[in-house]
């Protein structure tokens, strides 16, 4: 079906605030097959605004999108089968999907070469774990030494530039957005529709070496540091929270900037970043109460920028799609 502007009109349908027109605009092409309302439709779903959100909804509607030809929305399928939104979490169904869009769609071409050079099983975990290197153990910390390849590293930090924005947190007074007082990074999170077969194994392959599930942790959070940007001491940890951020995992992305060693406050052990390194720590004590041990930053980079991939995992699953405050 030739591009038409029936998403366009409905945008500024919603902006105007007549929102049950908007959604009854999208809604007729969609069903009329119109593969650009069909998207709208399935990422309504996925956001749940304007209409309630729906994640088996939004990926029957997906499926729809793909088979009359559409390069995201067959990405976003893909992410949505491995990682369980809206069904049960299916690898190989996945991985089948990869397949078929790989024939004409360069990127799901790079994603499966990617995921072909993994040393990965049939449900996409990793096969072999490689041995730690202990570096503390008040905190316990421990390195993995070129855990990811230089490609799996550019794949990483390439889904998260075209998302990046600055750190940000929101003013109690106003509600609007002001900058983090601790991090000056820019930062962009992998959330699950954006979680890409190679994300996803990456992602398993952070569970097994904390030893913890896939489901404990908080989408890829990917953080990229200019010159005069840190992130002052602070520990993971929140306090109070019900699920807390027991381990984090931080993979080291790239090289060719100075500056921006992790440093562990309590012991002033300084991580010098290199390439697909990963190194590994607790946040909390064997009683569960957050460790003032663990309290560490990342030192401002002074030339080049950083990249950095920072998995938070929690005590018990978290739910990106519903995530609670704490
Ligand atoms: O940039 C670093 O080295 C530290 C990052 C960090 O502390 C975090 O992501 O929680
Ligand atoms: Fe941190």
């Amino acid at each position: 079906m030739a591009a038409d502007n029936t998403v366009a009109r409905a945008e500024a349908l919603l902006a105007a605030g007549a929102r049950q027109e908007a959604i009854a605009l999208v809604d007729g092409a969609a069903a009329a097959g119109n593969v650009d309302a069909l998207m709208r439709l399935a990422t309504w779903r996925l956001i749940g605004a304007p209409v309630p959100r729906d994640l088996p909804l939004a990926r029957a509607l997906l499926a729809r999108t793909v088979a009359i030809g559409h390069v995201d929305a067959a990405l976003m399928q893909i992410a949505l089968t491995a990682n369980g939104s809206g069904g049960v979490a299916n690898w190989p169904a996945a991985l089948a999907l990869l397949r078929i869009a790989a024939r004409n769609d360069p990127l799901a071409a790079e994603h499966l070469a990617l995921v072909g050079a993994m040393d990965i099983d049939t449900d996409g975990m990793p096969r072999n774990i490689p041995e730690p290197e202990r570096l503390s153990d008040a905190p316990d910390l421990v390195r993995y030494r070129a855990l990811l390849t230089p490609q799996e590293c550019a794949h990483i930090a390439g889904i998260a530039a075209d998302m990046l924005e600055p750190a940000s947190v929101l003013d109690p007074t106003t509600g609007a957005p002001i900058a983090h007082p601790v991090r000056t990074s820019y930062g962009a999170v992998i959330g699950p529709a954006k979680e890409s077969l190679p994300t996803r194994a990456l992602n398993h392959r952070l569970a097994a070496i904390s030893g913890t599930m896939i489901a404990q942790g908080e989408p890829l959070a990917v953080l990229r540091y200019t010159p005069g940007q840190q992130y002052r001491p602070h520990l993971d940890s929140i306090a109070g929270a019900i699920n807390q951020r027991i381990k984090t995992v931080l993979v080291y992305l790239n090289h060719g900037f100075v500056g921006g060693e992790t440093r562990f406050m309590a012991t002033g052990l300084t991580i010098a970043p290199q390439p697909g390194d990963a190194i590994v720590f607790s946040n909390v004590l064997e009683n569960g109460q957050p460790d003032r041990s663990a309290e560490h930053a990342g030192l401002p980079v002074t030339r080049g920028a950083k990249w950095l991939a920072t998995r938070w995992i929690r005590a018990t699953p978290y739910d990106a799609w519903n995530a609670p405050r704490l």
